[in-house]
């Protein structure tokens, strides 16, 4: 087989589309010099191309519907029993539709993407496989993970298993409505701007963003490399600390892994939180829409811990919200060029790539009006700054991404967790399918303000539940230097063991 050659003509239609006047002549002329380089193209296709291998039996699984999916939290079933023992040895678990299972479909909450199959397993899904678990099937998320709401996923909306009709949080919905229901023990959740903590937080498990590369992202759907996280979502802050000592370290095969530093975090449950340095950040409890519900309970959870031994302050950052301004560029520009331009994964790394994926995720152009409505309004402000601005502010952002980390990393030399509410409200209702783009929009976005600013910085942040307000759980988030996921575990821990938190 040999590649697609161009003719002169189709060469001097690139030429056009890259801003060169070019003669059909010319282009003739160049086109004669390029088969040198099509016969490299033409190699480059005859070999096999580099997978990881699939070690574990598998079926493609179903689509439950009715009694067996009443939150529409399921997006596929199918059954992977890994080894025989290891730490995750009786373990259930879910993964969120933008983590590759090979052999079952992912869609990524996309109608666009239907039907697409993954080759390979995510590393995180090997790594699980090998300690034991059984992964039970693929999870519901938002639409290519856009949304912080549970009502933009093609498959359907998510319920909230402690009340229906309410979201379950975005945009790992079904992760955590599977663990909140019981259905699974543990899930994986992806986070780019809040999607762990959201949904954790709205159906009241625990949910970890560990620090930026700690866990491997290789085999799971990007949307933005600098702010890519994928990580562990439970009913216990045991199950997490477990689920996270699996899925931690390099995996020599994803640019976002700086040498991560692996902590023992099993090791740091049942420490207790006696002298623990706690800042209770003021801008936290600022976010436009905090509910007073919210703030109470998160007080509240912290004069517990400060009972506990821990010595609480309140503490200033004045870059909490400059931090979430920062996030926009980031998201909006880099998402339309890495995730839509780009064919999911983007250029210009080393590493793992899905050849699938670009084949099969290319295709939204040409289905681009079935995107959901927070999709859109998100490529369409990034494209703005990529066509007009020409990425300028992208760029602008990234480097005053490192002054807002700094803020936070001055706090840590005094303090060892920032806790302020994950988010400022308890879960909203679904939007009617009928609903106004106004409410759509805002139902998707309007949390994200109290989260992104962690997946900017890259430290560890984990929801907590701490109560219940209008009958809905309330999360506190604890966050803690680079790599100390340990004294979140701990801290969170000490707070699990003062009882049953919907009494609280
Ligand atoms: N993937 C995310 O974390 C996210 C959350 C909310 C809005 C946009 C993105």
């Amino acid at each position: 087989m040999s590649i697609t050659r161009p003719t002169a003509a189709e060469v001097a239609e690139l030429a056009s589309d890259l801003y060169l006047s070019m003669s059909l002549e010319e282009a003739g002329q160049y086109r004669a010099l390029m088969d040198g380089m099509f016969a490299a193209y033409d190699i480059v296709d005859a070999m096999p191309d580099m997978v990881p291998p699939v070690t574990y039996p598998r079926t493609p699984g179903y689509r439950p519907s009715g009694e067996e999916n009443q939150y529409g939290a399921w997006y596929y079933k199918s059954e992977v029993k890994g080894a025989p023992d290891g730490k995750l040895a009786g373990k259930t678990v879910a993964l969120k539709d933008n983590v590759a299972l090979a052999g079952v479909p992912m869609m990524n909450g996309a109608s666009t993407l239907e039907g697409f199959v993954p080759t390979y397993d995510a590393t995180i899904v090997t790594r699980m496989l090998d300690a034991g678990a059984t992964i039970k099937g693929k999870a519901v998320c938002e639409q290519f993970c856009l949304s912080g709401g549970s009502h933009t996923s093609d498959p359907g909306p998510v319920h909230n298993p402690r009340k229906m009709g309410y979201s379950a949080g975005g945009s790992s919905s079904g992760s955590a409505a599977l663990v909140a229901a019981g259905e699974v023990d543990m899930a994986i959740g992806g986070d780019q701007g809040g999607s762990i903590r959201i949904p954790a937080a709205y159906c009241g498990i625990y949910g970890m963003k560990a620090t930026h590369g700690l866990v491997p992202y290789t085999g799971v759907m990007p949307i933005e490399t600098t702010i890519d996280h994928t990580g562990p979502m439970t009913a216990t802050v045991a199950d997490n600390a477990l689920l996270l000592e699996v899925l931690a370290g390099a995996d020599g095969l994803d640019p976002r892994q700086y040498a991560p530093k692996v902590g023992a975090y099993t090791e740091a449950l049942g420490k207790g939180v006696r002298g623990l340095k706690i800042g209770v950040l003021k801008e936290g409890f600022e976010v436009p829409g905090t509910e007073e519900g919210v703030k109470d309970k998160v007080k509240a959870a912290a004069e517990r811990l400060a009972g506990l031994g821990a010595e609480i302050s309140e503490i200033s950052i004045p870059e909490h919200p400059l931090t979430a301004a920062v996030w926009n560029p980031i998201t909006l520009e880099g998402f339309t060029a890495q995730m839509m331009h780009g064919n999911g994964m983007g250029f210009n790394w080393k590493g793992q790539y899905d050849v699938g994926l670009f084949d099969a995720h290319s295709a939204w152009r040409s289905k681009a009006d079935d995107l959901s409505k927070t999709l859109k309004i998100c490529m369409l402000v990034g494209q703005w700054g990529l066509s007009h601005y020409r990425g300028r502010y992208y760029a602008k952002a990234q480097n005053l991404a490192r002054r807002m980390k700094a803020a936070y990393d001055a706090q840590f030399a005094d303090y060892d967790l920032l806790l302020m509410p994950t988010l400022p409200m308890v879960a909203t209702r679904i939007p009617a399918p009928d609903a106004s783009l106004e409410e759509v929009v805002a139902r998707a976005f309007e949390m994200v303000a109290a989260t992104c600013q962690f997946d900017v910085t890259g430290h560890p942040a984990m929801s907590i539940p701490c109560g219940l307000s209008d009958d809905l759980p309330v999360g506190m988030m604890l966050v803690a230097k680079d790599y100390d996921e340990a004294v979140i575990y701990q801290a969170a821990a000490a707070f699990e063991a003062e009882g049953d938190w919907t009494a609280f």
